[in-house]
């Protein structure tokens, strides 16, 4: 086994920890415009924008958090190979147990502690198909897009993602925060790093089919009174054009529409854009200071 062996399907879904389960289940039910197959059992609710078992899972606790981020990876092959590649390192891995598996629809999967953010990063191959394929409402959800983390020390998230799960640069701005690929997934980013004192979640971005989803969560947050952080704008690095909201705990969530896609072989070079305003919006708007401040890292239990 090498490291090229580590090769990823998708980021496979985000699980987040919410103070009211009910206003959560509200807010990503009927605002985001998520499909809940079943009614959540007390501890966690589960939601899809595909046709796998979910894409989202919010469990009820004490605090906002980000608890755990799940990548789907390519093949069995490829999960041995992340979880053989940690062991060497001395990473304890720790097995989702058979309940939990049959609780989350995967197979086997382990989870570890990612050493520069301490954020619980899972790794399952299988997921079940939902009952039904995904129907969209008044949102065309495309996909589960991406996570930013904010890290307390970026250049050493990015060089852990990098060496020792295979990601790719896709591109950065300076000081900032650096967008990556889970290798081969071509998407511009699945999974961003942001520069912060404090590691926590900085945001969970859904993609749209069309812009006029962008433009009517735009007018459907306000007249729901959900706070509307930064957009809508257009983001230099990927091109998409975006909108960014608080979900009732106060954590980022955000639509975006278009995103670059990289082929397997002979990539661009990642860019360095400079570290200004014009970096992260084409249309000049400025971020609200609440954005991306909500949700602590919740250790591995
Ligand atoms: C607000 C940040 C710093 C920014 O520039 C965002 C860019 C993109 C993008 O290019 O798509 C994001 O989606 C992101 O940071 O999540
Ligand atoms: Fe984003």
């Amino acid at each position: 086994m090498n490291i090229d062996d580590i090769r990823y399907r998708r980021l496979g879904y985000v699980a987040l920890t919410v103070t009211d389960l009910e206003k959560s289940r509200h807010f990503y039910e009927t605002l985001v415009g998520l499909k809940m197959d079943e009614e959540p059992d007390g501890e966690c609710a589960f939601f899809r924008c595909s046709d796998r078992h979910h894409d989202l899972v919010i469990y009820t606790g004490q605090e906002p958090a980000l608890k755990r981020v799940a990548w789907q990876m390519e093949s069995d092959k490829a999960l041995e190979a992340v979880r053989q590649h940690f062991s060497g390192l001395g990473i304890e891995t720790v097995a989702v147990s058979a309940e939990e598996q049959a609780k989350l629809g995967i197979g086997e999967a382990f989870r570890m502690t990612e050493p520069t953010t301490g954020a619980t990063f899972e790794f399952y191959c299988d997921m079940l198909d939902a009952p039904s394929a995904y129907e969209t409402t008044h949102t065309k959800i495309a996909r589960l897009g991406h996570l930013v983390i904010n890290s307390p020390d970026r250049a050493a998230t990015e060089k852990f993602l990098m060496e020792d799960m295979n990601f790719r640069v896709s591109d950065r701005i300076k000081g900032m925060v650096t967008f990556m690929r889970c290798f081969p997934n071509p998407y511009h980013h699945s999974f961003g790093v942001g520069a912060s004192k404090s590691a926590g979640l900085n945001h969970v971005n859904f993609m749209v089919t069309e812009m006029a989803d962008v433009g009517k969560a735009n007018n459907r947050m306000k007249k729901a009174n959900v706070p509307i952080v930064f957009g809508i704008g257009k983001h230099p690095p990927s091109e998409s054009v975006f909108i960014y909201f608080l979900d009732p705990d106060g954590m980022t969530v955000e639509y975006s529409y278009g995103m670059e896609e990289f082929p397997e072989e002979a990539p661009r070079d990642p860019r360095d854009l400079p570290a200004s305003l014009e970096s992260i919006d084409y249309w000049e708007g400025v971020p609200d200071p609440k954005m991306a401040k909500i949700g602590v890292v919740e250790p591995l239990k």
